[in-house]
C-alpha cells in the first residue's frame, strides 16, 4: 500500500453490514472529502477488502469493538498529514463517531498551533462526536484523557500484563512514569445547535524518543512478549469513552471526578505564582492544587484559606509555569 510520494491511500471499514454500505456510499462520493493539502497528491479510496497490505488489521480492532456509538466507521491511512484535520474537514460527510487513524503523520496538530511530532511507532487518531451543552464542553477533554488511560489499565489487567501507572497532567498530557507518552486535543466548531467536536489522541507505543512508550516499559517490567497493539487499545478507548461520555452527559463531570482526580497528578500539588500588583513588586505566591472548578480551570486554595480559580496565562509551553489566579467568591 503506497501512502509516500505523491498519493494519500484511505482505507474505509465498517463493523457491521450497514456501516460496511456507508463505507461504500463515502466511497462513491470520495470526490466530496475535502481532504487534505497539495502534499497529499492524489487520494485514492479503498474499502477494506480491496486493501492488500495494511499495518492497521481493521478486523482485529472491529472485534474487539463494542461500543454502539463510536468508532464503527473506520478510517485508516499509512500516511496523513493530520487525522484531526481530515476528521474537522470532512465533519458534515462522516457519521458522527467516524475514527481516522494513520500511521505517521506529516502536519500533526498539537495543542496552541505546535507541531505534534508523529512518526511510526505510535498511536496517533482522531475522530467526531456532537453535543448540545456549551458549559459543558471545556471538561470534554478531561473525559477523553479519562478513557484512554482506562482503556490501558484495563487491556493490562485483561492480558495478565503488569500495570501501567499512567497518569493525566493537567489539561491535556499523558505521563508514565513521569514522562509525556501522549496528548490530547480537542476542538469545536458551532452549528445548528450543535457543538461539532473532533478530539485527537496521540500516544506513544512503540518508539522509544524522544522520551519512553508503552511498550517498552511494559517489557521493563515483564520482560514478557507480549505487548499493547494499536487495534486493542483503539477498541477499548471507544469501549470505554462511549460509557464514560454517557455519564459525563446524564450526570455531569462530577460523577468521574473521584477517578479523575485518582488518575491526574496534581492533587495536593504546590504551585507558585509570581503576582504583580501596581506599585509593588513582584510576589510569589503559594497554592495548594484541590480539584477542577466547574469551567474546567484548576481549582486551589491559597494560604489565606481563600479558594482560587488558576488560569494559564497563555504564554508559558509548561502551564504550571505561567498560572495566573482568580479569587472565587
Ligand atoms: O498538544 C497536545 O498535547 C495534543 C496533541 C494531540 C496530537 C494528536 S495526534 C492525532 C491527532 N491528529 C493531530 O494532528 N493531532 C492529534
Amino acid at each position: 500500500m503506497d501512502g509516500c510520494g505523491s498519493s494519500t491511500v484511505l482505507v474505509l471499514a465498517g463493523k457491521s453490514p450497514q456501516e460496511d454500505d456507508l463505507a461504500r456510499f463515502l466511497k462513491s462520493r470520495s470526490d466530496t472529502l475535502k481532504l487534505l493539502d497539495e502534499e497529499a497528491g492524489e487520494v485514492r479510496v479503498l474499502l477494506r477488502s480491496e486493501a492488500y497490505q495494511s499495518t492497521f488489521d481493521p478486523q482485529f480492532y472491529m472485534g474487539a469493538l463494542t461500543a454502539s456509538r463510536f468508532g464503527r466507521l473506520l478510517i485508516w491511512s499509512p500516511r496523513l498529514p493530520s487525522t484531526h484535520d481530515l476528521v474537522s474537514k470532512n465533519f458534515g460527510e462522516l457519521p458522527v463517531g467516524t475514527v481516522c487513524v494513520t500511521d505517521v503523520q506529516i502536519k500533526g496538530r498539537g495543542r496552541a498551533k505546535n507541531v505534534w511530532e508523529s512518526p511510526m511507532g505510535c498511536l496517533l487518531f482522531s475522530f467526531t462526536l456532537q453535543m448540545e451543552d456549551g458549559r459543558k464542553l471545556p471538561l470534554l477533554q478531561y473525559v477523553v484523557s479519562l478513557a484512554v488511560t482506562e482503556a490501558i489499565k484495563e487491556l493490562c489487567q485483561t492480558n495478565g500484563l503488569p500495570q501501567l501507572d499512567i497518569r493525566i497532567k493537567w489539561p491535556n498530557d499523558l505521563y508514565l512514569n513521569g514522562l509525556k507518552v501522549g496528548g490530547i486535543l480537542c476542538t469545536s466548531t458551532y452549528r445548528s445547535k450543535h457543538f461539532n467536536v473532533c478530539a485527537g489522541i496521540g500516544l506513544n507505543l512503540d518508539n522509544e524518543k524522544p522520551t519512553t512508550c508503552l511498550n517498552a516499559v511494559l517489557q521493563e517490567i515483564n520482560s514478557g512478549s507480549l505487548c499493547l497493539r494499536r487495534e486493542d487499545i483503539l477498541a477499548s478507548f471507544f469501549n470505554k469513552f462511549e460509557n464514560l461520555f454517557e455519564v459525563f452527559l446524564d450526570q455531569g463531570f462530577q460523577s468521574l471526578e473521584e477517578l479523575y482526580y485518582k488518575t491526574w497528578l496534581h492533587s495536593g500539588q504546590k504551585v507558585v505564582i509570581e503576582e504583580k500588583q501596581e506599585g509593588q513588586p513582584e510576589e510569589s505566591i503559594i497554592v495548594t492544587v484541590q480539584g477542577l472548578t466547574s469551567s474546567g480551570y484548576l481549582l486551589a486554595v491559597g494560604e489565606d484559606d481563600k479558594s482560587y480559580e488558576l488560569h494559564p496565562d497563555g504564554n508559558s509551553f509548561d502551564f504550571f509555569k505561567g498560572l495566573v489566579r482568580r479569587r472565587l467568591e
